[in-house]
């Protein structure tokens, strides 16, 4: 779209002229593998005003390329300036991995670049809700939430964890189960792949055999496409449209539609743990609302995955307050 002296006419014009309502969007690391599809699907997406795309490398480029896309967009090359006035950052900055890591090998170099960030948004976009999503996400949370905590202008509950790929997963192997996702609810808590447990909620259930297959599936589910791509990425396409699919969820939320519900790793009093994954309700301000988990089948799974957790976390917060 162009106004007269050629610059791009953003939704938000559009919305100042009676056109449809947005919101204001950044991605950082957003020339990655990931990055790039997901900045090509936001800018699709009409609840989206503005979109802001930021990396160290190849930003401008990406932005040249997108916005050549006739809808509304801008690219900014300062972080700063990229993050101000946004209502939503997704974070993809970092390095991935290759055969033979873990994604707590990710977290030397992972957890500066996320440190730094989340310094920027704590200075240029208190209020905004952030999806993090660079691993290991169970130890980057963590460390976000203390620099928010430092700037002390941040609602915890604006900080979400993509833990979403694991549940994206979990329906797609139901049905290989002979099952149809629709008709099961399986939220999948704790934290991110090795630390999910799936949680079979009534009335369906699985035999024992079923949640082994699918515990493992999806807990191993990043493992098996880093093996897969035999060292040229991580979970990319699946990623990508898991974030697009978990940021309008959050943009929906800002809307303040009703019922809006996924699995996110959050702050939460719903274990002793200061973070948890598990169903929230979105709205304005993030987690409007922490589901509890309720009757569980998978007790001793859980108390596993907790060590583990509390492990992750302790280290996340440790590193800033070092
Ligand atoms: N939470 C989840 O379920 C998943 C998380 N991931 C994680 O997402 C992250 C991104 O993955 P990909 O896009 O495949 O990696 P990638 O290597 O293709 O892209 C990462 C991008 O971050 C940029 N970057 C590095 N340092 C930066 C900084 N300081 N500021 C801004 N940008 C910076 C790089 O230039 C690069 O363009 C990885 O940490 C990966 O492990 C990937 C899949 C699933
Ligand atoms: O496996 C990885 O490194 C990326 C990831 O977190 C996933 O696909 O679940």
């Amino acid at each position: 779209m162009k106004v007269e002296d050629g610059s791009t006419l953003s939704r938000a014009d559009c919305r100042a002229k009676g056109g449809p309502p947005g919101f204001k969007m950044a991605i950082v690391g957003a020339a990655g593998g990931i990055g790039q599809p997901l900045a090509m699907l936001m800018k699709m997406n009409p609840l989206v005003s503005v979109l802001h795309l930021y990396d160290v490398v190849n930003a401008p480029g990406v932005t040249a390329d997108i916005s050549h896309m006739d809808t509304g967009c801008c690219g900014k090359l300062q972080l700063e300036s990229a993050l101000t006035g946004i209502d939503l950052v997704i974070i993809l900055a970092g390095v991935l991995r290759k055969p033979g890591m873990t994604r707590d090998d990710l977290f030397n170099i992972n957890a500066g670049i996320v440190r730094t960030i989340c310094e920027g948004i704590a200075k240029a976009c208190p209020k905004a809700i952030v999806n993090l999503i660079s691993n290991p996400v169970n130890f980057t949370i963590p460390i976000a939430a203390e620099v928010f905590k430092k700037g002390d202008t941040c609602d915890p509950k604006q900080l979400l964890g993509v833990t979403m790929l694991d549940v994206v997963r979990e329906n797609t192997f139901v049905v290989i189960l002979g099952l149809d996702p629709r008709e099961v609810d399986v939220p999948v808590v704790g934290g991110h792949a090795e630390v999910d447990v799936p949680v079979v909620k009534p009335p369906c259930s699985f035999t024992k055999e079923e949640t082994e297959y699918l515990t493992n599936r999806i807990q191993n589910g990043g493992t098996e496409v880093v093996e897969a791509t035999v060292g040229a990425g991580s979970a990319t396409l699946s990623m990508a449209y898991t974030a697009v699919k978990f940021a309008y969820a959050c943009l929906r939320g800002l809307r303040e539609d009703a019922g809006v519900v996924e699995c996110t790793f959050v702050a939460s009093e719903v274990t002793e743990l200061p973070f948890f994954a598990t169903k929230v309700r979105l709205g304005r301000s993030g987690a409007k609302e922490i589901y509890q988990l309720g009757p569980l089948n998978e007790k001793i799974r859980l108390e596993k995955a907790k060590t583990e957790l509390a492990a992750s976390i302790q280290k996340g917060v440790s590193f800033i307050k070092k």
